[in-house]
Parts: C-alpha cells; structure tokens; sequence
C-alpha cells in the first residue's frame, strides 16, 4: 500500500460521442485517472455542462487543446476528434513520450496515398504513421502491446474484419466472393449534427449509403489483404438504420470445400478466438442481435452454411461506440499496459 499510482490520461474530443463514452468507463478504470479533457467548440466550459448526469462524478472543465501542455500532464492521450485531426497532433504527443491511441483514421493505413485519397488529405507525417498499429486486438495484440501510437479500427470494419479474420486467416473461403452488408444506428455519424442523422429524416426508414464508395472499404480490404496473404477486393455497403446504438454485419462468402458444415466452423471460430475475451460465439444456432453488444465491449458473432449455394453466412452484432470505438481503445491500453486487457470495460449489455 501507499505506492499505488494512477496513469494520468487525457481525452481530446471528450465532447463527442466517443469522448463521452471514454470519460465514462475511464472514470471507472482501476488503473487510471482523467486529469485531461479537450475539445474545440465547448472548450472552456465544465464537462458536467455538457453532460449534466456525469457533473457528480466528473469535476474537470473542458479544455484547449494544446499538444504541449497534454504531454507535460499525461502519459496515455486518446484523440477522438473529426479524421485529419489527429496526424497534426500525435507527432508532437509522442515527442513528449506519450502513448497516444486515435479513433480516427488517420492512423489506420499501411499506405498513406490510400488515406490520401479517400480522405481527400495530404500528410506530412508519414514517418510517425510508419509506427502506427491496427488497433484490433484480437489480430495484432503482440503488436498493439509493443507500439506507442495505435490507429483503432472504424466500427464497421471491426464486426466485419472479426467476422471475415478465421476464414480469411485459415484460406475456408474465396476472398473475392466476400460481401459485407451491414447496417448502423444514427451515433456512428457522431454528435456534429448531420442532417440524415435527425430523427425525423432516419426514423421509420432504411437505406444504403456510400455503395461501392465508403471510405471503410479500403480500410476492410487492407486487412482482409494482410489475412489472406495477397491483395483482396471486398464488397462492403453499409445501410444507416432507425436506432441510435448497434451495427450488425452479415457476411457472404462462398467456401473453398463445399462439404463444411455449421458446427465445423464454430470449431473452426472458437478455437480462432480462444484468447480473445471480447468475442462471443453463438453455438446453439442464435442469430446475434445488436441489442445484445449495446453497452457492452462484445462482439457476438453467429454462422450459417447454405449447403444449397455453399456460402457460409457470418454475422457479427457490437456497439459502436463501444467495441466500435471507445471500448476497444481502451482495450488496447490496457494490452499497451500489460494490463489485463479486460480492465474496466462492460461484460455485459443495457438490455433488456
Ligand atoms: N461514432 C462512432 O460510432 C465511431 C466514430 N469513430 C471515429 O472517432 C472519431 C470521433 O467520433 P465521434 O465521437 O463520433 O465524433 P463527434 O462528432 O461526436 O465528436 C467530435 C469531437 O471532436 C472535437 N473537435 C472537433 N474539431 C476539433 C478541433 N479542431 N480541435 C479540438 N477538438 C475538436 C469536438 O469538440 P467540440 O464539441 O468541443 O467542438 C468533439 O468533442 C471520429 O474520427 C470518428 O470517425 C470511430 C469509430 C466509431
Ligand atoms: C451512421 C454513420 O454515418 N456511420 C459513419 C461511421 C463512421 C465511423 O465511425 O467510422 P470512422 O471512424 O472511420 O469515421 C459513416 O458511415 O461514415
């Protein structure tokens, strides 16, 4: 006793809906303590203004953001902020020897002309994005373990690349026939108001977006390239459905050996995530739903062979905000830690 010292951390972004979610189950962490909170448009107000449920358990103001100042105050900095933001402020964070995790994606790509041009960004950081790692844990934890700076995965590309990993990774499908249709809730577009996003324009309908153009298909592809060993082209068509929280992706693929049966692959999945605490398998045929993940850090991942077509049929149900973002970010500094990467996050979902 009396040694015990907690990680100073620091949130940028903290007014967002990811920034919101970090403060709230880094306030509950046992290893650490939020000295920092930045923000843009609400800097110079108390944090509990902006969320006034948080104000009895979070007595910090929102602040500017001043990449010398977080570095002189903290040691863990996560950079929830618009893409494009936080290449112009890691570098200087990790001068000051921080470990620096981003929700963006600015630090998610191998091949910094691919960001380039699907986010439309110049980037004179290539040298500091050359260290960067894919932040999903359950591919690349011995890498996430030993980096300093992580870009962490776009929500959909996280249920749909830990849909795709054990088929991928084990040569069960033909890469090419891969087809991700996934659908999700209205925060995956953030708190910065967006018109598509109000209710009266996103409730009682369903539509897709961005079909054959989203800026998550390279980024899936990228992995998915990785994985199997040689360049890969995925169909990915992401669809904004009325609810607030959830993605699910279901998963098309047709498989190499046509004789595969359902409960092959459930083998095939469980062993694939035996280390892997965030993920759920579904052994007695459920379908996952998202109402499951909401709240909680899991992915629920179920499957199905059409011995009719001989595709398998992978669906994968998480929380966006959480395993999609804010969750799995702290998952990863727990692993950048050597902390048990189940460290203060949630087991299990809000519902029912
Ligand atoms: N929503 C989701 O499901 C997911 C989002 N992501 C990614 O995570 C990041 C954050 O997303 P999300 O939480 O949804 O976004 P929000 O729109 O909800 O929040 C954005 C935050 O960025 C701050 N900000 C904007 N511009 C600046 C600036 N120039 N300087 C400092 N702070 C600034 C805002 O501060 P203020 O309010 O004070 O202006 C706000 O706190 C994005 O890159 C997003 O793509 C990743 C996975 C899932
Ligand atoms: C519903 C909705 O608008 N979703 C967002 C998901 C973006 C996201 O969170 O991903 P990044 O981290 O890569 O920005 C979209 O399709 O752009």
């Amino acid at each position: 006793m009396g040694n015990f010292r907690r990680v100073p951390v620091g949130i940028v972004g903290a007014s967002g809906y990811g920034g919101v979610q970090l403060v709230r189950l880094l306030m509950d962490h046992p290893e650490v303590e939020v000295v920092y909170l930045g923000g843009e448009s609400s800097a110079g107000k108390p944090f509990g203004e902006l969320y006034p449920h948080l104000a009895h358990a979070v007595n910090l103001p929102v602040e500017e953001v001043d990449p010398e100042i977080i570095g002189d105050r903290t040691e863990v900095v996560f950079l929830s902020l618009p893409n494009g933001l936080a290449c112009e402020m890691a570098p200087k964070l990790l001068e000051k020897g921080c470990l620096v995790l981003d929700l963006s994606a600015d630090y998610r790509f191998t091949d910094l002309t691919t960001y380039t041009n699907w986010y439309n960004k110049q980037r004179t950081d290539s040298a500091t994005a050359a260290t960067a790692v894919y932040g999903l844990p359950e591919l690349y934890r011995s890498r996430i373990a030993e980096a300093q700076l992580i870009g962490c995965p776009g929500c959909y590309p996280t249920a749909s690349l830990l849909a795709l990993s054990p088929l991928l990774k084990q040569g069960l499908i033909i890469p090419e026939t891969a087809i991700v249709d996934a659908k999700s809730g209205t925060s995956g577009g953030g708190r910065q108001g967006k018109i598509n996003l109000l209710l009266a324009e996103a409730d009682n309908s369903l539509g897709a977006y961005g079909v054959t153009r989203h800026r998550h298909t390279p980024e899936i592809e990228q992995i998915c390239s990785d994985l199997a060993g040689h360049e890969v082209m995925i169909q990915f068509t992401p669809h904004l459905i009325p609810m607030v929280r959830g993605i699910l992706a279901t998963v098309y693929a047709t498989l190499r050996d046509p004789g595969l049966v359902r409960d092959d692959l459930i083998t095939i999945f469980r062993a694939f995530y035996r280390n892997s605490p965030w993920v759920r398998i579904c052994e007695s045929g459920e379908y996952p739903q998202t109402k499951w993940a909401c709240g909680s850090n899991m992915c629920y991942i179920g499957l199905e062979v059409d011995p009719r077509t001989g595709r398998v049929i992978v669906m994968s149900a998480i929380d966006n905000l959480i395993k999609g973002q804010a969750g799995q970010a702290i998952q990863c500094m727990n692993i950048m830690m050597g902390w048990d990467e189940t460290l203060g996050l949630p087991k299990l979902g809000f519902y029912p």
